[in-house]
């Protein structure tokens, strides 16, 4: 399918620490430039703060805030039970298509059932126990294979007592061939949709995320029911009304499932408005957004722990270890503070339903000033991956001058013995082990700084008046050259339009 997912949440945003903002010749006796948090992190909403931050900080608080929307009991009625607690050990069965249209390109059955595997690994307490290629032509049939691969299949699985589940690695597998791949077998059957579903869940940290899965869940109860009820149907109970209820069983079914996704959208659209909220905040304070996107695990977080020496953030050898969206400033070469957004991973061949409910997460994404798309150069299927992210970036709808800026990062190149891109824009970095990234900062301030217009500029100011310390405020100082002879001092900063409209205004020349 070729379709990626990304999704975000939510996480404290914190203050870990005051840096001096400007560097090189600043005075100590003039007035300070204001503390910044080195870190933030959290959904796009704010926390009730006492009083709002002074401009020219980043946001110090966000999260918590949109957190009423839903009660925390009636988020655990919302969500269905996913696969009983405790340890499964399976055999991964990729289903290969090795001819026509419906053979992938860009990639092998090895590197798919690869990446199978890794999905299964990343959940606590289920083990791999075997795996299997097995070719087919017909992978939407209801055996999924033909009757002599299917044959072998279920001898291997005969052969292998100890195994509790069969993840078949195809996007979504009807009830129907669930029911009877499960009857002929006599274990648990998982596709893709329910494994990621599953780990979703078990990542899942803030109420945004929880909500998300609650609502990818829904299309799956709605097959499950009608499964359901046309077996009911056929022992004559489905279309039996309910004493004084006026509804049949099936039609009330029906009705609750409704009312549950009403409810699950109507707590997602608090949440969201509640995020817009930080959004208008954001664009006020004029801090750059900067998005970090790319495939699971290509190392989106380690590159913005390593831009903003963020020690809260937690890279892990793991797909989905990111679900909740988080920002976190840095500082780019000339001092200027960005936002650094931390975002979840796309994954190939996802089904639509699951896409959708947390696309509409990457909103924000539209807001931002730039993109930087990781990408795991090491990786096997490095160009899927690529292709799998800008199908996904292309169908967002972001506005075209964020799409056309794009920074591609090489990541991991410390693998790859002497790398060399031949890819003439993209910056090839070591996240892990710090390799381009003052580059990668100058190339990531040169695209905002013409995005956002601000500019770098020489201010002649007089100490005596207010001049610097409103600098301070509005703009970012980035050297203060003091003439002590007259009482002077040449500032360069970077300011906004706004903010040198207002400047002239404020301090007519
Ligand atoms: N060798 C090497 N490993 C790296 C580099 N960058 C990240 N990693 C490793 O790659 C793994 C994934 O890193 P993350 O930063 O968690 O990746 P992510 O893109 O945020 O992953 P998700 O949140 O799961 O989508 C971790 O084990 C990192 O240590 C790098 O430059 N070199
Ligand atoms: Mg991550």
């Amino acid at each position: 399918m070729g379709s990626g997912l990304l999704l975000r949440g939510a996480a404290a945003l914190c203050a870990r620490g005051l840096r001096a903002a400007a560097a090189g010749r600043l005075c100590p006796l003039l007035p300070r430039p204001p503390a910044r948090p080195l870190s933030t992190g959290g959904c796009w909403c704010l926390r009730a703060a006492p009083g709002p931050p002074g401009r020219g900080e980043p946001p110090r608080s966000v999260g918590r805030g949109a957190e009423e929307a839903v009660a925390e009991e009636e988020l655990e009625e919302l969500l269905a039970p996913g696969p009983p607690p405790g340890a499964q050990r399976l055999l991964v069965v990729h289903p290969a298509v090795k001819w026509g249209a419906k053979k992938p390109q860009l990639t092998t059955a090895e590197l798919q059932i690869a990446e199978a595997v890794a999905l299964i690994n990343t959940l606590h307490n289920w083990t791999v126990l075997d795996k299997i290629i097995l070719s087919t032509k017909t992978p939407d049939k209801k055996f999924i294979f033909g009757k002599g691969n299917f044959q072998i299949l279920t001898e291997k699985i005969k052969g292998l007592p100890h195994i509790t589940a069969v993840f078949v690695n195809i996007e979504r597998l009807s009830p129907l061939t669930k029911k009877e791949l499960e009857d002929a077998w006599g274990v648990t059957v998982f596709d893709r949709y329910t494994v990621v579903l599953h780990i979703f869940r078990c990542n899942a940290r803030t109420k945004e995320a929880k909500l998300q899965i609650a609502l990818a869940e829904i299309p799956l109860l709605r097959t499950n029911l009608k499964n359901e009820m046309s077996q009911l149907d056929q022992q004559r109970g489905g279309s039996r009304y309910i004493m004084g209820s006026g509804e049949t069983f099936m039609e009330m079914q029906y009705r609750l499932l409704k009312e549950k996704e009403f409810k699950i959208r109507n707590a997602l659209e608090k949440l969201r408005r509640k995020r817009s909220v930080l959004r208008t905040q954001r664009e006020r304070r004029e801090f750059p957004v900067i998005s970090v996107m790319g495939y699971t695990n290509c190392g989106k977080t380690t590159l913005i722990k390593a831009l903003t020496g963020d020690e809260g953030l937690q890279p892990q050898d793991q797909l989905f270890a990111t679900l909740d969206i988080t920002a976190h400033a840095g500082y780019l070469p000339s001092h200027l503070t960005v936002i650094y957004v931390d975002t979840i991973g796309f994954l190939s061949e996802l089904p639509h339903d699951l896409i959708e409910s947390f696309s509409a997460t990457l909103d924000d994404v539209a807001y931002s000033d730039l993109i930087v798309h990781v990408r795991d150069i090491s990786h096997p299927e490095t160009v899927l991956q690529k292709a799998s992210v800008l199908s996904v970036l292309k169908n967002l709808n972001l506005p075209s001058h964020l799409l056309d800026s794009v920074v591609e990062v090489h990541n991991k190149v410390d693998l790859i013995e002497r790398y060399q891109s031949l890819e003439t824009n993209a910056i090839a970095v070591s996240a892990l082990l710090g390799y381009g990234l003052e580059e990668l900062k100058e190339e990531i301030e040169r695209i905002v700084l013409k995005t956002t217009g601000k500019k770098i500029l020489t201010i002649k100011v007089n100490l005596a008046g207010p001049q610097l310390s409103w600098l301070y405020k509005e703009a970012t100082v980035q050297e203060v050259d003091v003439m002590p002879e007259n009482g002077t001092a040449n500032v360069k900063v970077i300011i906004s339009n706004s903010a040198l409209g207002k400047y002239k205004k404020l301090f007519p020349q």
